[in-house]
C-alpha cells in the first residue's frame, strides 16, 4: 500500500517531524536538496548550464540549497529569486545567507540570453495557497518557454497539491522529484500532465511522522495482491463462488458477454446470467460456461424466479448493458428491495442500473436509492457521465473534485463508490479512499467498464469483502490493461484483451 498526501497532511507531517521528533527543519531541507541532486545524476540530466528559480518559502529554500550543492560540484548555476527576499521563511533566509557567503549571485530576473540545459522550478511547493498571478505567472511562462529539461522541486509550481488543478499558471515539468510521499496533485488530472516522471525521495519524514493520523488516500501496489483468492487442490466449482449477472438487453448482449467472461477469468466458480431471451444464442455461443435464465423483454420474470436466482447467488452484479426498459427498472427495483434484507450477499450496481436509479431519484421516486439501507455495503461503479446523472453535477465539476465527489457520495449513500476515470477513485463509507495508479488510455474503449464489473463481482463471489474487492478489482483491471498494451498498443487495446490480461495478471500474482 502506498500513501498519497495533500498539502495539509504534508505540512502536518513536516511540522510533526520538526516539533515532535526534534529534527531540525534545516536538516530536512539539506536532505531534500541532497536527494534532489543525487536523483538528477541518477537520471543523467544534462547539468552543463543550470537555471534555478527559487521562491520565498521552504520550496525556495530547497532550491537555494540545491543551487549551492550544484555550484560546489562545479556546475554553472544561475540562481533567480522570485518574490520578495525580505519576506521569506526562516530557512530560506539561512540558505540565502549561505549562498551570499559562497559568493553565489542571486538574480531577481531571468537573464536575457540564457540557454539552460536544465531549468529547476523551486518557486512554490505544497504551500501554494492561491492563484498564481502577476510577476510569478510571467516568470513561470518564461521558464516554460526556455530551452532544456524542466525539473520541479516537490511539485510543479502552480499545481494544487490537493486537486491537481492549475491555479492560474503552472510550470510544465519533465521530471518532478518529490519528498517523503507522492502529492495527490501530481497524480490527479490535469496536474499529472505538468508533473512529468515522478520520483519520490526519502528525506527522513516517515510513517512515524503521521503521529497516528495517516493520509486519507491510498494506492494499491503489487504486494496487495496477497489477499487474492488462491486455488486449493481439494476444491470444486462450488468453492469459488456463484455470481449472478443481471446484464444485457436486446442489441446489448456484448456487455453481458464481457462481464461474464471477466468473472470467469477472475476465477469465479459459477456465473449465471439473467438476460432477455433474444440474447440466449449469443451468450451460449460466446460464454458456454455461463448458466442462463432468460426473460421476455416485455415481461418481468415471476417473483419466485427472481427470488430463487438471487437466493442462489453469493454476489449480484446488475447493470451492464441492462437498458432502461420498464422491465429492467422493475428487476432493478426488486434487487434493491431484496438487498435491504440480505446481508450475506454482495451487490454491485453499474451502468444502466445507475442511470435508472438516477432517473428515479431525479423524478422524486421514494426509495430509488435503497442501497443506503443495505446491511452489506453495496458497490457502485459509475463513470463520469453516470456520476453526473446521480449527483446532478456537471462532468467538469466532478473532474475538478474527483476525490471529494466520490467521498461525499460514499458517505451520504453508505456505498462503496468506484468513480471511474484515468485514475479511478474508490471511496469507502469509512472515509478511506483509494486512487488507482494502474491502467492506461488504451482502456478508454467500449466495454472496459463491463469487464470491471464482472471482475469485482467475481472477487466478491469468492468472498473478498466489498471493501477489499472494489479497490483491488480496479487495480487488477488497470494492470490487465497495462500487461496487454505492451503487445496491442494503445489504439489496439480492446475490452476482450482485458479479459486475457486478467488471466495473465492473476497467473503472475497468485503463483507467488
Ligand atoms: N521544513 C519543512 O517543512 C520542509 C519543507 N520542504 C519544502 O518546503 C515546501 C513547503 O514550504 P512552505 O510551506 O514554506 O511553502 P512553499 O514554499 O510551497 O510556498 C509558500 C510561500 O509562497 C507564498 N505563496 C503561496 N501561494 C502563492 C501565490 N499564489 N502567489 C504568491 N505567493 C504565494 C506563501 O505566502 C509563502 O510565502 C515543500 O513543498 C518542500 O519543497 C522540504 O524542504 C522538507 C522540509
Ligand atoms: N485514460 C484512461 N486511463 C486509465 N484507465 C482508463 C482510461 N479511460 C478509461 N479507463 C478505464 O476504463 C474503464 C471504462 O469504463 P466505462 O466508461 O464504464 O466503459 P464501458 O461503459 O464502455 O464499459 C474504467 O474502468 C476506466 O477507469
Ligand atoms: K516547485
Amino acid at each position: 500500500m502506498k500513501y498519497l498526501v495533500d498539502s495539509r497532511e504534508m505540512q502536518k507531517y513536516d511540522a510533526n517531524t520538526i516539533s515532535h521528533f526534534k529534527v531540525p527543519g534545516l536538516l530536512l531541507m539539506e536532505r531534500a536538496a541532497i536527494a534532489f541532486v543525487e536523483e538528477l545524476h541518477r537520471q543523467n540530466v544534462d547539468l552543463t548550464e543550470v537555471l534555478i528559480v527559487c521562491g520565498s518559502g521552504n520550496n525556495g529554500g530547497d532550491g537555494l540549497a540545491i543551487a549551492r550543492l550544484l555550484f560546489l560540484e562545479g556546475h554553472a548555476v544561475t540562481v533567480v529569486y522570485a518574490g520578495n527576499k525580505e519576506h521569506c521563511s526562516e530557512s530560506n533566509r539561512v540558505q540565502q545567507d549561505i549562498l551570499n557567503a559562497y559568493g553565489i549571485s542571486i538574480y531577481m530576473d531571468i537573464p536575457e540570453k540564457i540557454r539552460p540545459t536544465l531549468v529547476i522550478d523551486a518557486i512554490f511547493g505544497v504551500g501554494l495557497s492561491r492563484d498564481v498571478t502577476g510577476e510569478y505567472a510571467d516568470m513561470l511562462c518564461r521558464m516554460n518557454e526556455l530551452s532544456g529539461e524542466k525539473a520541479a522541486v516537490d511539485i510543479a509550481s502552480g499545481i494544487s497539491a490537493d486537486t491537481g488543478a492549475i491555479l492560474g499558471t503552472a510550470f510544465r515539468a519533465d521530471l518532478t522529484i518529490t519528498f517523503a510521499f507522492e502529492k495527490l496533485g501530481s497524480i490527479l488530472w490535469p496536474g499529472n500532465e505538468y508533473a512529468g516522471r515522478i520520483i519520490v525521495c526519502d528525506i527522513g519524514i516517515t510513517k512515524e511522522s503521521w503521529l497516528g493520523e495517516p493520509p486519507a488516500v491510498m494506492a494499491l501496489e503489487e504486494k496487495d495482491f496477497s489477499i487474492l483468492p488462491k486455488r486449493k487442490s481439494h476444491s470444486n466449482k462450488g468453492s469459488y463462488g456463484k455470481l449472478l449477472l443481471i446484464a444485457g438487453s436486446v442489441n446489448m448482449a456484448g456487455a453481458a458477454v464481457l462481464s461474464a467472461k471477466a468473472a470467469y477469468a477472475t476465477g469465479c466458480g459459477l456465473v449465471r446470467v439473467l438476460t432477455p431471451e433474444e440474447n440466449r444464442a449469443i451468450l451460449q455461443c460466446s460464454v458456454p460456461e455461463a448458466v442462463l435464465t432468460t426473460y421476455d423483454k416485455t415481461l418481468v420474470p415471476e417473483e419466485p424466479v427472481l427470488r430463487e436466482i438471487l437466493d442462489w447467488a453469493d454476489a449480484i452484479v446488475i447493470g451492464p448493458g441492462l437498458g432502461k426498459e420498464k422491465t429492467s427498472a422493475q428487476i432493478l427495483n426488486f434487487v434493491l428491495e431484496y438487498g435491504t434484507s440480505h446481508e450475506n450477499k454482495a451487490f454491485l450496481f453499474d451502468a444502466d442500473a445507475l442511470n435508472l436509479v438516477a432517473e428515479q431519484k431525479n423524478t422524486g421516486v421514494q426509495g430509488a436509492d435503497r442501497w443506503k439501507n443495505f446491511k452489506n455495503t453495496a458497490v457502485i461503479t459509475p463513470h463520469l457521465g453516470e456520476m453526473s446523472r446521480l449527483t446532478r453535477k456537471t462532468v467538469g465539476e466532478i473532474q475538478k473534485n474527483l476525490l471529494q465527489t466520490a467521498a461525499d457520495f460514499a458517505d451520504e449513500n453508505q456505498v462503496i463508490c468506484v468513480l471511474k476515470d484515468e485514475h479511478t477513485v474508490t471511496a469507502l463509507p469509512d472515509h478511506k479512499r483509494y486512487l488507482n495508479l494502474s491502467g492506461n488510455p488504451g482502456m478508454a474503449t467500449a466495454g472496459s467498464g463491463d469487464v470491471l464489473s464482472g471482475l469485482i463481482g467475481a472477487l466478491m463471489a469468492q468472498k473478498l469483502t466489498s471493501y477489499q474487492a472494489a479497490p483491488l478489482g480496479v487495480y487488477l483491471h488497470g494492470l490487465a490493461g497495462d500487461i496487454m498494451v505492451q503487445t496491442t498498443g494503445l489504439q489496439g487495446l480492446t475490452a476482450s484483451d482485458l479479459i486475457t490480461g486478467i488471466k495473465k495478471v492473476l497467473n503472475i500474482y497468485t503463483q507467488q
